[in-house]
């Protein structure tokens, strides 16, 4: 069995009395796609937040990357050790142009020169697909997919061990999220070990070798992605119509 990358213990975070991700355990091994599922509102944000320390930190529970306890590190830190992270909701600059965006992902790449940040930010506008001569348009005159295309992008820049992802195929066509699959197989057979929080199961079913639901802040099934489908617990809190779908793919 592959090394253990991400070691998560016992997690907990609280908002005032409401319990939003409450001990979770699990790890991330070298080299998979693990795949995060769950009703909204189930914690899965949250728990994305608490392991980057992005924006805030957890309550309770033990978190080791590579080795390391990283629950008390700050932010960059974090990132530094390899741990990114994209976010739900848009997060580029939309001032900017597209090859701007991706080199303020080298925020977290430690004391390097610009023209090394340039060919970082080249490489990794490559690897999501972004053709060359569309690296000057501004970001928000971009569709939504090559903005989705620019938070990874941003994500890569700075070479992660592990990549999480919040929700990317949200807002995108069939044929994009085709495309977008594609995308994070070629990743994953890259070598890069990434976690994706997900609701269109499909895709998660197409890239993940294990799968997470949680609900109501706690982990209802974790194991095997067609095994968790199958499983009542998560058929009767989260998938109800959508577990035909989730087989058929
Ligand atoms: N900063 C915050 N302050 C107070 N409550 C919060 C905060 N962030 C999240 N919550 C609450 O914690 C719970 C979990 O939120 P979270 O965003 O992690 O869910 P999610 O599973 O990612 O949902 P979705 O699928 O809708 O994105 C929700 O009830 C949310 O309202």
């Amino acid at each position: 069995m592959a090394a253990i990358l991400l070691d998560v213990g016992h997690v907990t975070k609280r908002f005032g009395a409401f319990v939003a991700v409450n001990d979770v355990t699990f790890d991330v091994r070298e080299g998979e796609v693990l795949g995060i599922a769950g009703p909204n509102g189930s914690g899965k944000s949250t728990l994305f937040n608490i392991l980057t320390g992005i924006p805030f930190g957890r309550d309770a529970g033990e978190i080791h990357f590579r080795g390391q306890s990283v629950g008390r590190l700050k932010p960059f830190e974090i990132a530094r050790l390899g741990l990114v992270r994209t976010f739900q909701k848009d997060s580029d600059f939309k001032t900017l142009s597209a090859f701007e965006n991706v080199m303020m992902g080298t925020w977290c790449c430690g004391p390097i020169s610009a023209s090394q940040k340039r060919d970082l930010a080249s490489a990794a506008l490559d690897k999501v697909g972004f053709a060359l001569e569309r690296i000057h348009l501004t970001a928000g005159d971009l569709s939504v997919f090559d903005r989705k295309r620019l938070m990874i992008a941003s994500a890569l820049v700075s070479s992660p061990h592990l990549l999480m992802l919040d929700e990317p195929a949200s807002g995108l066509t069939k044929p994009e999220i085709d495309a977008l699959r594609d995308l994070l197989l070629e990743l994953n057979a890259s070598g890069l070990t990434i976690v994706v929080i997900e609701h269109v199961l499909p895709l998660l079913m197409a890239v993940a070798q294990r799968l997470i639901v949680l609900n109501e802040g706690r982990i209802l099934s974790q194991g095997d992605p067609q095994a968790v489908v199958r499983d009542e617990r998560v058929i009767s809190a989260y998938l109800g119509g959508q577990a035909s779908h989730a087989h058929a793919s």
